[in-house]
């Protein structure tokens, strides 16, 4: 007889937690499959034929309310399911909240919303808290429950004393096998709240079909087409085919060299102006490697813009579209990258060669499923991606001072050769030049401060209406300049004042982006085995006199609302893992302290991987795909809280929000994000004054319900300062 494994089925309403609970089933209910739908997926009457297939329901957290049929879907009718299609049902939260309305409870608003909260849970010790001593949760809510008919039994509370009075935390229907917890049992800082419910859970759901003699029949093909493959859907997809002969890469080594990056890029020619010019630069700790491209006047470009049914290719003075046929521009570049596997670079260095460049906010905004603004398609400046494809390369280790020169062009050992020497000459008489310093005035067009305070409120009112639990509101700064200094001179100053470990200057027309981020978003290592890495950074405070980081560390991991702020990124970044990885994603720090230039940031590290023996190569890239905007730009959950954004700003972030960095050709990867930064487009139509350049400088910061709007536009111009740097104004002038 062959044992049946349990089959869950998890109903997502939309959340950004939704993956880190159904790694928490998996632990709590060894062996189980989950299969996710969302909501809105299927209709009541096409759901109920297919539940003879599971062994029980979880009904997930989310954004919105029970009592609205948009946010709640078919979960309302799902407690009405009748004695025969009857099974254990779990919910968390919204799953609450519903069990609860739906039986003729009460639904209000909390007067102090909790979101990203550590709450003390009191319980009765019996059903799902049997064996449960003291609790505490982490809680994500605006609304509460209260029921109202003898059919809900409490099972726990919260006493929020002052604030919102006792709190229901749990209950169960008294007959059906409905149960329910308004905490968040999957958040990192819950503690035996989360797994030990879930086994109890299991345990009652398991006695409860016993008893009722209820069979489970097998999944079949059926139930396969319209609920799909179990979660993660990675493994269960064929690993794509690569190119049988992967090419080599050439790799020559200098040891310590005297001669700085930047003085590197310029005996590349970063002067020459008309020129393409890439450099990743790891200007301060902990960044290790500085990348630039020597680029061919060949070297490939792709650029896309959203909505454009083709990719275009550059190279030179070539253009070619492919079409998307049947393909989305993520499988696209993946497809472009099987082509160009390589395998024998040398270990030590991330990057070989290969595709370097930015992904823009909108990108992500798109694979969101949410609208972008209806006037960009006629009016888009730039593009959503735009990668040059890297064939030479140099990279420094500023660790071990060492220079590796690489190339993924055939016998290409006469430029290796070539670019040694210059290497060494350049280091006998390395001559970084001081950039030159403004002699013109930038005029700066800052937000207004009115207008975005009155965001800040109606962020805050979305916040208190159970919409969001975080909102990463900003703005664009427009600086317009005479051209008096090059935009590498502008890096170059930039680098200065405000060196970080993700700086960048990138000249990929129609853009220019300089960069000066303090953030990855995401690494990985080369497969098998990839390693994924995020790096989220919320919390940040000004460098002044007085400020050592004893001080920082109290002013921030000692605030319950920076340190809310942070766990709320940090549950959603497990979440966006876990989505394609599976079960191994683990918190390696919370809520660090890192101190830069100009600031000191809080910073949490989340690393996951795919199961050890799967042949997957292309995660990381995955990852990406499934992980953009970075949930630090968005807040949570992604989706509706990115619908709200797109509402509450007046443009399109474009390169401000989104990711620049590598795929490398060996498989690697490292994604920043693009903050503290500016950028240009070229031939912007605003540009009526041929003398005069407009850059744009992104910046903003995460509100919740606990932010003090005057603190907030602070904070937004304390980002905005360490860039205004570059353009001879470390203050804005109001
Ligand atoms: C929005 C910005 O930064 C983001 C918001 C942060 C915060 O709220 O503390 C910190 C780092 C970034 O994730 C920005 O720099 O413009
Ligand atoms: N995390 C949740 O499911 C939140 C439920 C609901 N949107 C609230 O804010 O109360």
């Amino acid at each position: 007889m062959t044992i049946q494994r349990p089959r869950l089925l998890l109903i997502d309403s939309y959340d950004s937690f939704t993956f880190n609970l159904a790694a928490l089933c998996r632990r709590a209910i060894p062996d189980c499959y989950i299969h996710i739908i969302y909501n809105d997926q299927l209709s009541i009457d096409e759901l109920i034929p297919l539940l003879k297939h599971f062994s029980a329901i979880i009904i997930g957290p989310g954004p919105g309310r029970p009592d609205c049929a948009e946010d709640i879907g078919i979960v309302k009718d799902i407690w009405k399911l009748s004695e025969q299609d009857l099974l254990p049902i779990f919910g968390v939260c919204l799953g609450l909240q519903s069990l609860v309305i739906e039986h003729d409870g009460r639904l209000g608003r909390l007067e102090i919303v909790k979101h990203g909260q550590v709450s003390e849970i009191i319980h009765t010790g019996k059903d799902i808290f049997t064996n449960l001593n003291e609790l505490t949760a982490v809680r994500y809510h605006s609304l509460y429950v209260e029921p109202c008919s003898k059919e809900i039994e409490t099972l726990a509370w919260a006493d929020d004393g002052a604030e919102n009075g006792i709190v229901l935390m749990a209950g169960k229907h008294r007959t059906r096998p409905f149960w329910g917890v308004q905490y968040h049992p999957e958040s990192v800082l819950t503690d035996d709240g989360g797994l030990h419910i879930l086994r109890n859970f299991w345990e009652l759901a398991q006695e409860w079909s016993k008893e009722r003699g209820r069979q489970i029949s097998s999944y079949n093909t059926s139930a396969m087409e319209i609920i799909g493959h179990p979660w993660p859907h990675l493994e269960s997809r064929q690993p794509p085919s690569y190119a049988p002969s992967a090419s080599s890469v050439l790799t020559s080594v200098i040891e310590k060299p005297g001669a700085s990056i930047i003085a590197i890029c310029e005996m590349l020619g970063v002067n020459d102006h008309q020129s393409p010019f890439i450099l990743l630069d790891s200007a301060a700790n902990p960044g290790r490697f500085s990348i630039v491209a020597s680029l061919l006047p060949t070297s490939p470009q792709i650029l896309y813009s959203v909505g454009d049914s083709s990719v275009t290719l550059t190279r030179g003075k070539t253009v070619t579209c492919d079409p998307l046929i049947g393909q989305d521009i993520w499988s696209w570049i993946s497809r472009f990258m099987q082509d160009a596997e390589a395998k024998d670079g040398c270990p030590d260095v991330p990057f070989w060669g290969g595709l370097v460049g930015m992904l823009s906010y909108e990108l992500g905004v798109h694979s969101l499923n949410v609208p972008l603004r209806p006037d960009r398609m006629n009016s888009n400046p730039y593009q959503d991606v735009n990668l040059v494809y890297v064939e030479r390369s140099l990279v420094l280790d500023h660790t071990t001072g060492r220079l590796y020169i690489q190339s993924l062009l055939a016998d290409d050992y006469e430029w290796i050769s070539n670019m040694s020497q210059r290497l060494y000459s350049l280091c006998a008489s390395s001559t970084m030049t001081a950039p030159h310093t403004e002699c013109a005035p930038a005029c700066i067009n800052l937000p207004d401060r009115s207008r975005y305070i009155a965001k800040i409120q109606t962020a805050q009112d979305f916040l208190r209406s159970g919409d969001s639990y975080e909102l990463c509101l900003t703005a664009h700064t427009q600086v317009s300049v005479p051209r008096s200094l090059s935009t590498w001179d502008r890096y170059k100053v930039l680098r200065q004042k405000n060196p970080a470990p993700y700086s960048a200057y990138l000249r990929l027309h129609p853009t220019t982006f300089l960069s000066s981020s303090p953030e990855r978003f995401l690494s990985y290592t080369r497969p098998p085995n990839s390693l994924c890495q995020l790096r989220p950074i919320k919390g940040t405070i000004r460098k002044a006199p007085g400020i050592d980081r004893a001080s920082a560390e109290e002013a921030l991991r000692g605030s319950p609302k920076e340190v809310a702020e942070n766990l709320m990124i940090v549950d959603l970044i497990r979440h966006d893992l876990h989505g394609v990885v599976g079960q191994d994603v683990d918190v390696k720090q919370f809520c660090g302290i890192e101190e830069y230039e100009t600031v000191w940031q809080m910073v949490s590290v989340i690393e996951g991987c795919l199961p050890s023996g799967s042949r997957r190569k292309d995660v990381g890239w995955e990852v990406l795909k499934h992980s953009l905007p970075p949930g630090s730009m968005t807040g949570a959950p992604k989706k509706r809280s990115v619908e709200i954004l797109q509402s509450l700003e007046d443009e399109d972030r474009s390169c401000y929000s989104g990711v620049f960095g590598y795929w490398c050709v060996g498989g690697g990867g490292d994604w920043s994000v693009a903050i503290r930064s500016c950028f240009k487009h070229d031939s912007e139509p605003r540009e009526e004054d041929p003398d005069v350049e407009n850059w744009v400088i992104g910046a903003g910061g995460a509100i919740t319900a606990l932010s003090l709007p005057e603190a907030e536009w602070d904070e937004m111009l304390l980002k905005l300062q360490s860039v205004l740097g570059a353009f001879g104004a470390s203050k804005p002038r109001v």
